[in-house]
């Protein structure tokens, strides 16, 4: 008999609860990877995060490896693939780290065809702080202000410490079969648009600390300070190794506090990624519906096909917003400012629905993440969780004098873009916006 752990957006082996449990099995267990893109709730990965998954996956094979445990890689739906594997190693046990999106009703019926299949399932807390149905308002329901739901958040007790990685994992003696990684085609090849991505990320476990280590030496001081200048390069960069679960949240949490330095503000931040999950909890498909579902009559353009692709090259004629747009195809990355004023941009003075801005994101971040992403374009966009009011529209021209005075940010990534002439009249375009919103405020 032996265990089967079961990894999903949790590609470490240090605070893995699962396969700390499963390490205890003398039976030796198997390592599971299921690249499901076709259960309902899944939302297909895109491109920019299939190239981090497929390094990333390289990177936790070695990892096990080195204890003896060979990865196991399977494709297609996990309702049928997760008992399937069970059942050819003679599993007594199947464990796994809780998901809190759509996909936790996949992760519900296989629980449910698995104990009546005779074989247990244990699950244990995932990639959160504070798992979401812990937190709630005092009438028992989900926050929709941010600063309410952090304050209760921290009223709450500490997170747990992190577990240590296993000193020893066995291997399962019953042979599994495994797919070749490469034969699922997850990195481009012709064109490689991926160059300038490999060359600014290392995936993996070891960099995701690696990188935490750096922060707190380097640039945590002056975190709070320049945390909005992108060229500052005091931001932490581990967005992409939460989302992948290279790095739990404890133990950035743990190790931010042990570092004895001011890191309120940086912790706060765990708090919107922790917010944007427990949102994503209570709403589900939050890529498609706007929680103001006032926003369903909202007059976007509907004939913005070419503003939408200025947009996307970077080609704007206004120098914050092509720069970002740039850094993001060249790099999978953009610094949170230029994020928020790029969504601006193309939601408000170019008047594109949001789903078009971020499904843009969704294929292009490395860190493109099912909750952060479209939570943080309903932020923007007016339609969202604290959401700002909707006048406040981010002006590109002022944010980059404020938040990039030298230039040493837009001109690196689009030192042709202020050549350009604009794309749009911004006081003109801010205006049609503002009367877009009053009329639906109006029908309301
Ligand atoms: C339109 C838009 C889309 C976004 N899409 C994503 C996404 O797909 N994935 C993603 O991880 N973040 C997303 N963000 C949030 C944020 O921009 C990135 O998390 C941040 O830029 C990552 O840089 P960092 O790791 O240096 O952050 P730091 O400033 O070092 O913050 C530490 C960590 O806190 C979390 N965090 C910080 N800000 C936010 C936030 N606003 N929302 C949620 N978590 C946050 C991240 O995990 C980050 O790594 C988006 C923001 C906007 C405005």
């Amino acid at each position: 008999m032996t265990s089967v752990v079961w990894f999903r957006d949790d590609l470490r082996l240090t605070d893995h609860a699962a396969l700390s449990a499963a390490a205890q099995d003398p039976d030796g267990c198997v390592a599971l990877y299921v690249l499901d893109e076709e259960s309902e709730g899944v939302r297909p990965l895109g491109g920019a995060a299939r190239w981090w998954l497929h390094e990333s996956l390289v990177r936790l094979a070695d990892a096990l490896a080195s204890y003896g445990v060979p990865l196991v890689l399977r494709r297609g739906n996990a309702e049928t693939i997760v008992p399937a594997v069970a059942k050819e190693a003679g599993a007594n046990g199947v464990f796994w780290n809780r998901r809190y999106g759509a996909e936790r009703h996949i992760d519900a019926r296989i629980k449910t065809a698995l104990r009546e299949s005779g074989t247990p399932v244990r699950s244990f807390p995932g990639s959160v702080l504070f798992e979401p149905w812990t937190i709630s308002t005092q009438a028992g329901g989900p926050y929709r202000v941010y600063s309410a739901f952090w304050r209760a958040c921290l009223a709450m007790p500490a997170p747990a410490a992190p577990l240590p990685q296993p000193e020893s994992i066995h291997a399962s003696r019953v042979p599994v079969h495994s797919d070749h990684l490469d034969s699922w085609a997850l990195q481009p090849s012709s064109p490689n648009w991926a160059t300038g991505i490999a060359q600014r990320w290392t995936p993996g476990e070891d960099e995701g600390v690696r990188r935490l280590v750096r922060f707190l030496d380097e640039a945590a001081t002056r975190y709070v300070d320049q945390r909005d200048r992108p060229s500052a390069d005091v931001g932490s960069e581990l967005s992409p190794y939460l989302r992948w679960g290279e790095i739990s949240p404890r133990t950035v949490w743990q190790r931010a506090l042990a570092s004895g330095m001011d890191v309120g503000k940086f912790l706060s931040e765990l708090g919107w990624r922790e917010f944007a999950r427990h949102t994503a909890y209570h709403h589900a498909a939050l890529h498609l519906h706007g929680l103001n579902q006032q926003f369903d009559q909202f007059p976007w353009n509907q004939d913005a096909s070419e503003d939408i692709a200025a947009w996307r090259s970077g080609e704007t004629g206004f120098p914050l917003v092509d720069a970002g747009m740039r850094e993001l195809w060249q790099t999978g990355f953009m610094h949170n400012r230029v994020r928020m004023v790029t969504a601006s941009f193309i939601t408000k003075n170019l008047l594109v629905d949001w789903r078009i801005g971020e499904a843009w994101f969704w294929d292009t971040l490395v860190d493109a993440d099912a909750a952060s992403n479209p939570f943080n374009w309903q932020w923007v966009a007016g339609c969202g969780a604290d959401a700002a009011p909707y006048f406040r529209i981010f002006n590109p021209v002022t944010q980059q004098e404020r938040f990039d005075p030298e230039g040493d940010y837009t001109n690196r990534w689009a030192p042709d873009s202020a050549s350009r002439s604009p794309l749009v009249d911004l006081r003109s375009s801010r205006a049609r916006a503002l009367s877009a919103y009053e009329e639906i405020k109006a029908r309301a």
